[in-house]
């Protein structure tokens, strides 16, 4: 990112929040869907898009490889594919949806595709799936340490076939294989074999949104996928509202015994809601959907949990935050590879919680908060919009909650300054 840095002092709210807000769309759904769309066999529209870097990346770099994308009105991106062609360069960000998701797209080109990111994007894990493209015969370039900045020399086709993936670091391995594979030649059927592939639920919303776009998925075998080749179909996709980017917005009610209502939730949902009203609960709220939507109320009293965050890995900031605020110890666990996510998280946590007055052990694959007396601190963002979000929740409780640089919010919600400013205002 090369803004100057924003630094933002966190407000603190004066008593219970009580608001509705609407959110923009999920940045998983818009991502496959762009994918999806840039893929078809014919016009596609995507409805409530979210216009963030990571999606306003993600079309930059769907247009360069010859799609046709018009983002000009905010609740309608139309989609027209193009013959996917290089010379082209993608910037990544620090997207990884965009450095898991288009270099298989780019093996479908024809001509040199370069991508690169963000300094910290060069750190994170790409390997397995370039190892898989280039197992399909696919010609890349990458750095010695096996991601970017890294080349495609597309040859027009990918031959497809079978393949084996260790995606125990990533689930957007996976995802990013499956939303090309349909124009494989021959399909894909993957293979995992290795640690638990961390995010389920973003793995059942890429093999939803296959076959809501007419492709052919089988995961009927733990850990294997098998799509058919053929046609995706453009339709019109709906996208829902981000559910991680209301995670803080709840939070809010939960720290201040207030109340929360995201607005627009749909009846059935692909992202996991089932699993957030868990946690949520466990922590003490109390979650219900409406005609309204889904509302969170706080009950006054935040409890320590122990769980298992693997599948919603995604939540861990704004938890961990929350558990900095209990009235007992909590335990995350079974997320080492959010180490590779937009910074390494475990580390990030412990060294900012600690630096507001938890005590914090860090293991491998999470974190022990126990509450301590919170004090104000300067808070390292990191490039890391959830970290930012953390922040925003501990100082709501905690006076004098510096952020180092609040612009990263920008990879998911530019908004989020104003939206979080408007919503204590309202405390
Ligand atoms: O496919 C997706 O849209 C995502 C999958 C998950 O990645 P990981 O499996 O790497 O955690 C999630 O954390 C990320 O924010 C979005
Ligand atoms: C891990 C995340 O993002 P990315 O899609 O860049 O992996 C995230 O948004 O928490």
């Amino acid at each position: 990112m090369t803004a100057e840095p924003r630094p933002w002092l966190a407000p603190s709210a004066s008593g219970p929040v009580s608001a509705s807000v609407r959110l923009p769309g999920s940045k998983s759904m818009t991502a496959r869907a762009l994918v999806l769309a840039a893929l078809a066999d014919g016009p596609s529209v995507v409805e409530r898009p979210l216009r963030a870097r990571d999606t306003v990346l993600m079309a930059a770099g769907l247009r360069a490889l010859g799609v046709g994308l018009d983002s000009g009105d905010d609740e309608r991106w139309l989609v027209e594919p193009g013959p996917l062609r290089g010379p082209a360069r993608v910037d990544v960000g620090l997207a990884g949806t965009i450095m898991r998701f288009l270099p298989p797209v780019a093996a479908l080109a024809e001509g040199i595709v370069e991508f690169d990111g963000d300094p910290h994007a060069r750190k994170r894990p790409l390997q397995p799936i370039l190892d898989v493209l280039r197992s399909l015969g696919v010609s890349i370039d990458a750095s010695d340490t096996g991601g970017l900045p890294l080349t495609v020399r597309g040859a027009g086709l990918v031959e497809g076939g079978e393949a084996v993936i260790d995606a125990s670091g990533s689930s957007q391995f996976v995802s990013g294989l499956l939303l090309s594979a349909p124009r494989f030649t021959k399909g894909l059927v993957l293979r995992h074999e290795g640690p638990p592939v961390p995010s389920a639920p973003h793995l059942r919303m890429t093999t939803h949104m296959l076959r809501a776009a007419g492709v052919a998925v089988d995961e009927s075998v733990p850990d294997v996928w098998a799509v058919e080749p053929g046609p995706i179909h453009g339709r019109t996709w709906v996208i829902e509202p981000d559910l991680s980017g209301a995670a803080p917005f709840f939070a809010a009610a939960m720290v201040t015994g207030g109340s929360v209502t995201l607005s627009g939730w749909p009846a059935e949902s692909w992202q996991p809601v089932a699993r957030l009203t868990e946690l949520l609960t466990a922590i003490g709220a109390e979650v219900t959907r409406t005609a309204d939507g889904l509302t969170v109320r706080g009950t006054g009293r935040l409890h320590g949990i122990t769980a298992d965050l693997s599948e919603v890995s995604e939540l861990t900031p704004v938890l961990s935050a929350l558990a900095a605020l209990a009235d007992g110890p909590s335990e995350l666990r079974g997320v080492e590879h959010i180490r590779g996510h937009e910074t390494d998280r475990i580390a990030a946590l412990a060294t900012e919680l600690t630096k507001a007055g938890a005590q914090v052990t860090e293991f491998r694959d999470g974190l022990r908060i126990e509450p301590g007396a919170p004090r104000g601190t300067s808070w390292e963002t990191y490039a890391d919009h959830r970290m930012a979000h953390a922040a925003a929740v501990m100082g709501l409780a905690v006076p004098g909650i510096t952020l180092t640089d609040v612009g990263c919010t920008s990879k998911t919600l530019p908004e989020f300054p104003e939206l979080w400013a408007g919503l204590v205002a309202r405390s």
